[in-house]
């Protein structure tokens, strides 16, 4: 470590330092200067690089070194298509195109299944929910497998598990990422919501078919619409459910950018990677507390789970534990009562 100020010149000379000296021993990618000729437009600027930018590099615009997992869980994935990159990222597809990436309950069941691997993995800290190609993200519900009291599979038993897949998203303690390209519409509208950011393409449409079809969601997919765009125009979207262009998303609070669609990917990365860049127990515990003021009961209860997994790596809460093992009294005397 060396004395004081041995580690202040070191810091020092870190922030001086130009940019490619550090990027070998960096696990971050950075980005080259033929790449940073290409990202003029859009939300990173190019202009002179801060401090931040010195210390840490420009994020990479590269495109993600993706690795095809074919089989989660034991079961052979179908409808959807699960990827994921060295750098921390998985992507999951749903992979309909014929039908607009409509989900059936096949469709939502393997979504779930990559969604719990994703959390599970510690070496993954983003989730990207997309569709494939450029025609839809998702369409909703597959209207032609739908019986009386929801979606039917091979089991005959009808289901409405996306309301599952939902909670699972917000309750995952990583940040998703929908990357929207065409429609985006019905329950897909509505996964769309329940990402924590929304990266839409210049050619994506939103909003609701559900009452045209004579189906809605009188859960996330209007408490949590009303929370995004207010009581006026979530009731515009219902009640008329009207198409609305992705600048009009963008202006009325349901996504977070628009890109050109042929950059669609490689925005998202960038956000992806600016996000890998921070604290993972910050952005686990801030989904969390933003939930929290929405969820009631439930979202306390995700917050107050940080709460214990944090203290349960304290020297005060393992004392405890180690007195209850070793058949003593805990000694909570040396823990300090903060003001
Ligand atoms: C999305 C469209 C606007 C796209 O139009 P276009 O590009 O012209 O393509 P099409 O020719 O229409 O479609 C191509 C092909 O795909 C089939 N298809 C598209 N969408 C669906 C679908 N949702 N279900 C079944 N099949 C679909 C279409 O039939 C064509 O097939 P061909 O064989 O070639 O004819 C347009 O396609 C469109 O409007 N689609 C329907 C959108 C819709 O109404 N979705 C359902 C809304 S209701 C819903 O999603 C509820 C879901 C749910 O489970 C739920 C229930 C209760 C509470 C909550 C939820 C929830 O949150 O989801």
């Amino acid at each position: 470590m060396g004395d004081p100020q041995t580690r202040r010149v070191q810091t020092l000379a870190a922030h001086l330092n130009p940019v490619q000296e550090r990027q070998e021993n960096s696990r971050q990618p950075v980005l080259l200067a033929t790449e940073a000729s290409t990202s003029s437009s859009l939300q990173q600027s190019n202009t002179a690089s801060s401090s931040y930018e010195r210390v840490h590099g420009k994020v990479s615009r590269l495109p993600a070194a993706w690795r095809n997992i074919p089989v989660v869980h034991g079961e052979t994935l179908e409808d959807v298509r699960y990827e994921k990159a060295d750098e921390g990222i998985a992507k999951i597809t749903i992979n309909r195109p014929e039908k607009r990436n409509a989900f059936r309950p096949q469709t939502t069941e393997e979504m779930m299944r990559c969604f719990s691997d994703a959390r599970d993995d510690p070496n993954i800290g983003v989730v990207i929910l997309t569709g494939e190609g450029a025609k839809a993200f998702c369409s909703g519900g597959d209207q032609s497998v739908r019986g009386e009291g929801g979606y039917v599979g091979p089991d005959k038993i009808p289901r409405l598990n996306v309301l599952d897949l939902q909670v699972q998203i917000r309750r995952l303690p990583k940040p998703v990422i929908a990357m929207v390209a065409g429609y985006a519409v019905g329950g897909g509208q509505i996964l769309q919501m329940m990402c924590d950011i929304t990266i839409a393409a210049e050619n994506a449409i939103f909003g609701q078919t559900g009452p045209k079809v004579g189906s809605f969601d009188a859960g996330y997919g209007s408490t949590q619409m009303v929370r995004l765009v207010g009581q006026k125009k979530a009731r515009e979207i219902w009640f008329l459910a009207r198409l609305y262009n992705a600048q009009q998303a963008l202006d009325m609070g349901l996504i977070n950018t628009v890109v050109p669609l042929e950059r669609l990917e490689e925005e998202t990365l960038v956000w992806c990677r600016e996000i890998l860049r921070n604290s993972p127990t910050a952005l686990r515990v801030l989904k969390a507390a933003l939930n929290a003021a929405e969820d009631g009961q439930a979202g306390i209860q995700e917050l107050g789970g940080n709460a214990t997994l944090l203290f349960y790596q304290t020297e005060e809460g393992n004392e405890g534990r180690r007195a209850y093992l070793e058949k003593r009294p805990p000694d909570f005397t040396k823990f300090p009562r903060y003001p």
